[in-house]
């Protein structure tokens, strides 16, 4: 077959302005609502409807190939659970809001590594249901109901559904619901989101599982963005271990490894000194000068806060730094395998939305 070689474009054609706004003013109204029916400034969207922001799970789309070219059904898993993270590397830095689609609309896209067709299967709530597949390799089909859940400073996203890969020539199925997407400072500073919460996927064929957890921050953010977890056999004996990062890359090893790597860990630790903990450690609060301000803060959907008047009067715990992700904390255990490792971006991509 001939092998279509194609230039897609890298860059969407047109940018996006900066632009002040209060966010909290906007949100203050829907809380309790869902995702649907909050009408936000259309500033905060980014020009992509809710259908496109469910391809881009397939960013990644070899992985699910390679995984039914194994033979062994712990390297499949493997594969499996790269996809299954992978899908979400897009998301990073993502803050603009896609537009959610009409009853019935529909996005398609085929690419080399698959095809797909996305529908909004639902607006009230809205829920959109997709069908991917490639040759009879593998297909991937589900449907998401994001919703969404507030906790003052922070909104949940839950997506809502399972989705379920399928090997027909193998016999078999694995599902897995997503984990949720946690955005913050939407009272105040910079928004950022992560991805939290544990992820079981199920070989419904052998019974193998793999749980994963996505780590929220943490104190001095040592876990970022971080997943871990490990895959178990249907008695539940742990048989490797996953460890990566959902915006970077997904390695495992045999379980004896990182218990290994633990005990060398704890041996070397204890010979150190305690690291003194940092006051920064306990979660901050404003205080009630800082909330009077609140509402006279204007905040741009992407970048940081701009105060009207001055900003020396309010001392703003964390408010505008967004945490970084360093390898001060990173764990390398040796004889690990890498099964998903992220692509860089096309330039600009993050520019969209950063800098505005
Ligand atoms: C401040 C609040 C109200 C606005 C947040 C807007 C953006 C960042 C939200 C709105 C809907 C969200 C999406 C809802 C559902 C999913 C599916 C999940 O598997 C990956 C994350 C993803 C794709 C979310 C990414 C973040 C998202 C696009």
């Amino acid at each position: 077959m001939e092998k279509r070689e194609k230039e897609y474009r890298q860059v969407l054609p047109v940018p996006m302005y900066p632009q002040d706004y209060n966010i909290w003013s906007v949100l203050k109204n829907c809380i309790g609502k869902e995702l649907s029916k909050i009408t936000m400034p259309v500033v905060f969207n980014e020009p992509l409807s809710f259908l496109q922001r469910l391809t881009e799970y397939m960013e990644y789309a070899h992985l699910l190939r390679l995984a039914s070219q194994q033979p062994n059904p712990i390297s499949r898993m493997q594969y499996v659970i790269g996809f299954a993270v992978s899908a979400l590397a897009s998301n990073w830095e993502r803050l603009g809001k896609p537009f959610n689609p009409l009853l019935g609309e529909t996005f398609e896209l085929e690419r080399e590594e698959f095809r797909i067709i996305c529908e909004q299967v639902s607006h009230h709530p809205p829920i959109s249901a997709f069908h991917a597949e490639h040759e009879d390799d593998w297909t991937f089909h589900g449907s998401i109901h994001p919703k969404l859940k507030y906790w003052g400073k922070t909104v949940e996203i839950q997506p809502k559904g399972t989705v379920t890969v399928e090997f027909p020539k193998l016999n078999e199925a694995y599902t897995w619901s997503n984990v949720q997407c946690c955005v913050h400072n939407i009272i105040v500073g910079k928004l950022w989101m992560e991805q939290c919460g544990n992820m079981e996927i199920i070989n419904h064929s052998t019974g193998h599982r793999a749980h994963l957890t996505f780590k929220t921050a943490g104190s001095n953010n040592k876990d970022l963005h971080r997943v871990e977890g490990y895959i178990c056999d249907e008695d539940k004996q742990k048989l490797f271990f996953i460890y990566g990062k959902w915006t970077e890359f997904i390695k495992c090893t045999e379980y004896v490894n990182y218990e290994e790597y633990c005990k060398e860990c704890s041996q070397k630790s204890k010979k150190e000194e305690p690291r003194s903990k940092s006051p920064n450690d306990s979660p901050c609060h404003a205080s009630k000068k800082v909330l009077q301000k609140l509402n006279s803060l204007k905040v741009s959907p992407f970048k940081s806060i701009s105060v009207q008047g001055s900003v020396d009067d309010v001392n703003l715990p964390e408010a505008s730094d967004v945490p970084r992700s360093d390898s001060t904390y990173s764990m390398d255990i040796p004889n690990s395998i890498t099964i998903w490792q992220v692509k860089p971006r096309p330039l600009h991509s993050g520019d969209n939305l950063r800098c505005l």
